[in-house]
């Protein structure tokens, strides 16, 4: 199988959701059936880029992923882009086989049969913010495709009051999928520097609206990487 790729980074600490510090080596593909407003990885979206991608067989893939690690099994993040477009069953069956463990992120959009190998599937619907409209029986044919999957969680970025109120509907279709919800960060030039306080604010604002509302459902996060190391790419 030939990969369109990004970029493969690490080892360093997953920033989101249900892995958050958890250390792991990136694989990012490249291509993305949405392009989101805030997006935080155009440089794997806009097709502007696409002559940065390099196709890379799995056997490349994983040589540049073992180089990294060298050789001690750890959990493997595929990301993007959308990595649903394109075939990483060849990737994940050769890391298996090695001791190592993957985690795959994608919006829900494409179902692939391979989500059924993942240690961890994060489904990342968009809310309303992001500007792209959610498919939800899309959505729906993910978590079936997920269900051998380790454990299927649902990661949301919240911006403002509507994404708040679409985010606690989405958990409604889904009240047994783990919840994480991250405050949306609204800088993502990489040559603009962060603001912390202002990434703080948000996460202040966003947990005690969803306090202050007692649901109890989510677990609230910021992006640990973000607030590490800005918008730099490969961390
Ligand atoms: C870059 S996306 C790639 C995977 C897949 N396309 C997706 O969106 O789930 C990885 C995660 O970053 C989140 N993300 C992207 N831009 C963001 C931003 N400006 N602030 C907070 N989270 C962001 C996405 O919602 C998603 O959960
Ligand atoms: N450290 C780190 N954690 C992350 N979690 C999700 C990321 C992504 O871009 O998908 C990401 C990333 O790019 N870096
Ligand atoms: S779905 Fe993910 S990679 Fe695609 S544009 Fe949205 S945040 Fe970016
Ligand atoms: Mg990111």
């Amino acid at each position: 199988m030939t990969l369109r790729i990004v970029e493969i980074f690490g080892p360093t600490i997953q920033g989101e959701g249900a892995l958050i510090g958890e250390p792991t080596v990136f694989i990012r593909a490249g291509g993305c059936d949405y392009r989101c407003s805030w997006c935080d990885s155009l440089h794997a979206v806009d097709s502007e880029f696409r002559h940065t991608w390099k196709p890379l067989s799995d056997d490349q893939v994983w040589d540049q992923v073992t180089a990294l690690t060298g050789g001690t099994p750890l959990t493997i993040s595929i990301s993007g882009g959308n990595p649903a477009i394109q075939d990483f069953s060849g990737v994940i069956a050769r890391g298996k086989s090695e001791g190592y463990k993957f985690a795959c992120e994608t919006q829900g959009s494409l179902a692939k049969p391979w989500f059924g190998d993942l240690d961890t599937l994060v489904l990342s619907p968009k809310p309303p913010s992001s500007g792209e409209t959610v498919d939800w029986d899309a959505f729906d044919a993910c978590v079936t495709a997920g269900q051998s999957a380790g454990q299927t969680v649902m990661k949301i970025v919240i911006f403002d009051d509507t994404d708040y109120a679409w985010a606690k509907d989405a958990h409604a279709r889904y009240p047994d999928m783990a919840l994480y919800l991250q405050p949306g960060n609204p800088e993502v030039d990489p040559d603009v520097p962060v603001d912390p306080q202002g990434l703080a604010d948000r996460l202040l604002w966003l947990t005690e609206k969803t306090m202050g509302d007692n649901w109890f459902a989510p677990r609230i996060l910021p992006q640990l990487h973000v607030l590490i190391w800005g918008n730099k790419r490969g961390v």
